[in-house]
């Protein structure tokens, strides 16, 4: 089974240093682990330090990959490239670094990845029609398609409606019990966190502010110290931790 373990990570844009020292336990395929933090704690810096694309000492540590590229990112900005319908722009974020030759396996890929997501009857349309939330279901598709072990979300329901907020975590939950992939969501909803994930870590300034199970990590005592609002969190009708937000503080 994959896993990804964070050891004494450290990112830099040029000579700033945006993260540090962040070290966690290993990660396994199966779970779903939110990472939270407020604005500009560096939770995209920790995905794209992860996927190699900052310099940083330390190092994020993928065990037990059977795939040559298994981590597959969603950024959180969604470009639109006109030009492409849907299944074109699905299709094509699937052959990214491998051959050149469309087997009917990636096709049945492209079918699987917009079926799973509800979103196979956009197939024909131009990707620059869609609206901001099917873009963001696209921009999922495009990286699900890849059928990565790790799969990294930045932000993925921010444009979405709260039917589809609510379906596509609870998506995401299903496909990483059913393939044994690690998926890692950056949130900002943090009654989402309590709801869909098994572990969280939280950022603030660029240091691991709090790493285990979500619902020891997300209390008020953290809500107040790291988020700054005075919130409690109580079981809604279903018996689902739910948070309660009082006010700012
Ligand atoms: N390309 C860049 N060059 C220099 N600094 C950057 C760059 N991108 C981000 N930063 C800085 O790094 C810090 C962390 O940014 P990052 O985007 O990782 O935060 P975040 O937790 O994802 O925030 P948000 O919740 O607002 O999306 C911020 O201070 C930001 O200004």
């Amino acid at each position: 089974m994959v896993t990804l373990t964070l050891d004494r990570l450290s990112a830099r844009y040029g000579r700033r240093r945006i993260l540090a020292e962040i070290t966690t336990p290993a990660f396994a395929g199966g779970q779903v682990v939110a990472l939270l933090g407020p604005n500009a704690a560096g939770k995209s810096t920790l995905f794209r330090r992860i996927l190699g694309l900052l310099d940083g000492e330390g190092e994020a540590r993928i065990g037990g990959a059977t795939a040559e590229r298994p981590v597959a990112y969603m950024p959180q900005d969604t470009g639109a490239n006109a030009v492409l319908t849907v299944y074109e722009s699905v299709l094509l974020a699937r052959m990214q670094g491998r051959s050149l030759k469309v087997r009917d396996e990636d096709l049945a890929e492209v079918e699987r990845a917009l079926g799973d997501l509800g979103i196979a009857e956009l197939g024909e349309r131009d990707i620059g029609d869609l609206s901001g939330g099917q873009r963001q279901l696209v921009s999922a598709a495009q990286a699900l398609v890849q059928a990565p072990e790790i799969l990294l979300l930045d932000e993925p329901t921010s444009a979405l409606d709260l039917y589809r907020q609510l379906s596509l975590l609870s998506i995401l939950r299903r496909l990483a019990r059913e393939r044994q992939m690690l998926v890692i969501a950056a949130l900002h909803d943090l009654g989402h966190a309590l709801r869909f994930t098994d572990q969280a870590m939280v950022l603030e300034s660029g240091r691991l502010a709090a790493c285990g199970p979500t619902e020891q990590v997300v209390t008020p005592e953290l809500l107040r110290r790291v988020y700054r609002v005075d919130a409690r969190i109580e079981p809604c009708s279903k018996g689902r931790p739910q948070l309660i937000v009082e006010e700012a503080v």
